[in-house]
């Protein structure tokens, strides 16, 4: 089975920063600009306590020219550090939401070119909370709560920097109360903060995924059974997420206690501060500065400790975003095609092994050619490997074993557009986007325009059908296409693959849902195509398999039968085992 790389509920919190640098890395320069200026703005605040006591111990010696240059210092201060405090809050944001706008971007990249089984592994509402959701969250941290961390933080430790300038005494005092009782309350908190806020995030993706499955199968949910069971499910993982909440709450208020603590730090600071004034070890002026400074102290600590559930949250956000976007990171993915490969080619699987659980291998070892221009009809019962088998022949699955090869180059080896350009896959079930019928078509490498499609359309004899679409090409799709009929849809998908006019087309019951007799005029023009394209008709409907020259039929993931429908020889290369069926 090939190694899925899988996204785990609690999220990876180690060396969150260290992960995020790269992101961080094309915006340094102006984020290294916007700390500067956060630094000045907390430099210019820590400030103000020093002229504070300045001027108190002038007053205190009477000192008239003393007192007037500190007030005009603190009114020149006060105006610096409104100017500081804005330009810097302004530029920290406009920094943090370029590396937020970065993550967003590259998520949005690694999923569109995310492997299938990746997508198929994980539920579409857990990817789309990450890409998204942990996004916008982040987003919100960076213009709210980012300005106010770096601005606690410096401020924090620049005061403490000046107060052990003035007295080393009064400031070991004040963090003898303030520092382990603090650093107790910390730990407490950090010792719980990942899991509760992980768990926390994680129910909360695990709701959103089940309600937009409830969104995507609300037809088969409205049967009571099923209804009343999902239901149970929705309120079982509610809860969860309720109780995770809770949770995090209780761990988010452990924060508090320090509040208690900073108002005994103050008591034992005014106690100890008069009793060394009145020994005359410090001056009035030392202990104004403590109590004054002490505020920035206490004020940017409780702002930090209210702050930590948010940085904690942020973090969290951040951790299962970087997750994502490792999982998804392109590995090694070719970017250029080897050269002189040729636009046409022979189509051939060697060998081919899958597995999609480890526990039981879907298909066993096998080995088929398509040469340009053949065509095969692929059959076999439900649960055969059919459908599998599609998937590796577009190169949407690697295979764990063997491997499939176009113009004698593996699949592997060609990028993504190249590959895309040579074999097309039209499901049974057709992806739209949202939009006209001819925004879907044009959806097709190179851009067709509406003379192409139009050509294309009638090649295919659809012009009447088209012309009696209300709207015709112009015609809205709705979301995934739910304007449309299935087999409309189908229709559709049958002109977009053959738009892109690809050296090999998969059809995978790909006229399934389309009434007998349209089928059968799309299945006739799918036969005019160009003589070179390969043809590769997976279908139950023997009418459909019944125009393939060769019939190709899966059993339990084996190849049963390769020849010539009817027995006949013209029915092209046969390198599987071969049985009368
Ligand atoms: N995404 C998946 N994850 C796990 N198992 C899968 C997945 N897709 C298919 N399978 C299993 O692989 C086996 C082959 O499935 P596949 O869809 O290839 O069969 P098929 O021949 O196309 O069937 P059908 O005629 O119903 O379309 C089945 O047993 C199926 O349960």
């Amino acid at each position: 089975m090939a190694e899925q790389p899988l996204l785990q509920d609690e999220a990876d919190q180690r060396a969150v920063l260290r992960r995020a640098a790269p992101y961080l890395r094309p915006h340094r320069g102006r984020l290294a600009v916007a700390l500067g200026v956060g630094l000045a703005d907390s430099a210019a605040l820590v400030a103000v306590a020093p002229l504070i006591g300045l001027a108190a111990d002038s007053l205190d010696d009477g000192d008239r020219g003393g007192l007037g240059l500190a007030v005009a210092l603190l009114v020149a201060l006060a105006a610096a550090q409104l100017v500081l405090a804005r330009v810097g809050e302004l530029l920290l944001i406009k920094g943090g939401e370029q590396v937020v706008r970065t993550l967003r971007e590259q998520a949005v990249e690694n999923l569109a070119t995310a492997p299938l089984r990746f997508l198929e592994t994980h539920r579409s509402g857990e990817l789309l909370r990450r890409a998204t959701g942990e996004v916008a969250a982040l987003a919100a941290f960076v213009r709210l709560h980012l300005r106010n961390m770096v601005a606690s933080a410096a401020t924090l430790v620049f005061t403490l920097v000046m107060l052990a300038g003035y007295s080393w005494l009064l400031l070991l005092v004040q963090l003898a109360v303030f520092l382990p009782l603090t650093l107790l309350v910390t730990r407490w908190f950090q010792r719980d903060a990942g899991a509760a806020f992980g768990g926390k995030a994680g129910a909360e993706a695990t709701v959103a995924a089940t309600f937009s499955e409830t969104l995507t199968a609300r037809e088969a949910l409205q049967t009571s059974r099923g209804l009343t069971g999902w239901t149970g499910r929705f309120e079982r993982e509610n809860t969860h997420a309720v109780g995770a909440a809770r949770r995090a709450v209780r761990v988010e208020n452990r924060i508090d206690l320090v509040s208690l603590i900073e108002g005994a730090a103050l008591v034992v600071l005014l106690l100890a501060g008069g009793w060394l004034v009145d020994r005359d070890s410090v001056s009035l002026g030392t202990v104004v500065v403590f109590v004054v400074a002490g505020r920035n102290l206490f004020d940017s600590f409780a702002e930090i400790s209210q702050l930590v559930g948010e940085v904690q949250t942020a973090r969290t956000g951040l951790a299962r975003l970087l997750d994502l976007l490792a999982a998804t990171r392109p590995q090694g993915a070719p970017t250029q095609a080897p050269a002189g490969l040729p636009a046409r080619g022979d189509l051939r699987c060697v060998d081919v092994e899958y597995a999609y659980r480890a526990d039981g291998r879907t298909l066993h070892g096998i080995s088929l050619d398509f040469p340009e221009g053949s065509r095969t009809g692929v059959v076999g019962e439900t649960g055969s490997g059919k459908t599998t088998l599609s998937k590796l022949l577009c190169g949407l699955y690697r295979p764990d074993g063997g491997a499939v090869t176009f113009a004698g180059t593996d699949l592997a080896d060609l990028p993504e557009a190249e590959l895309r350009r040579r074999i097309v896959l039209v499901p049974q079930e057709v992806r739209m986007v949202s939009g006209t019928i001819a925004d879907n078509l044009a959806l097709v490498q190179g851009g067709p325009d509406r003379a192409r499609i139009g050509r294309t359309v009638d090649q295919l004899g659809l012009r009447g059908w088209m012309e009696d679409l209300p709207g015709g090409l112009d015609a809205e799709v709705g979301q995934r296409g739910g304007n449309l009929s299935a087999g409309e849809r189908q229709i559709l998908g049958l002109v977009r693959a053959v738009l892109a006019d690809p050296a090999v087309l998969v059809l995978d019951e790909a006229t399934a849902d389309i009434d007998p007799v349209t089928a059968a005029r799309l299945e006739h023009a799918l036969d005019e195509l160009r003589a070179d394209c390969t043809l590769v008709v997976i279908a139950h409907r023997p009418a459909t398999i019944a125009r393939m020259p060769r019939v190709v039929r899966l059993d339990g993931g084996r190849l049963l039968v390769d020849e010539p429908a009817g027995g006949g020889p013209d029915g092209g290369t046969m390198t599987g085992p071969k049985s009368a069926g």
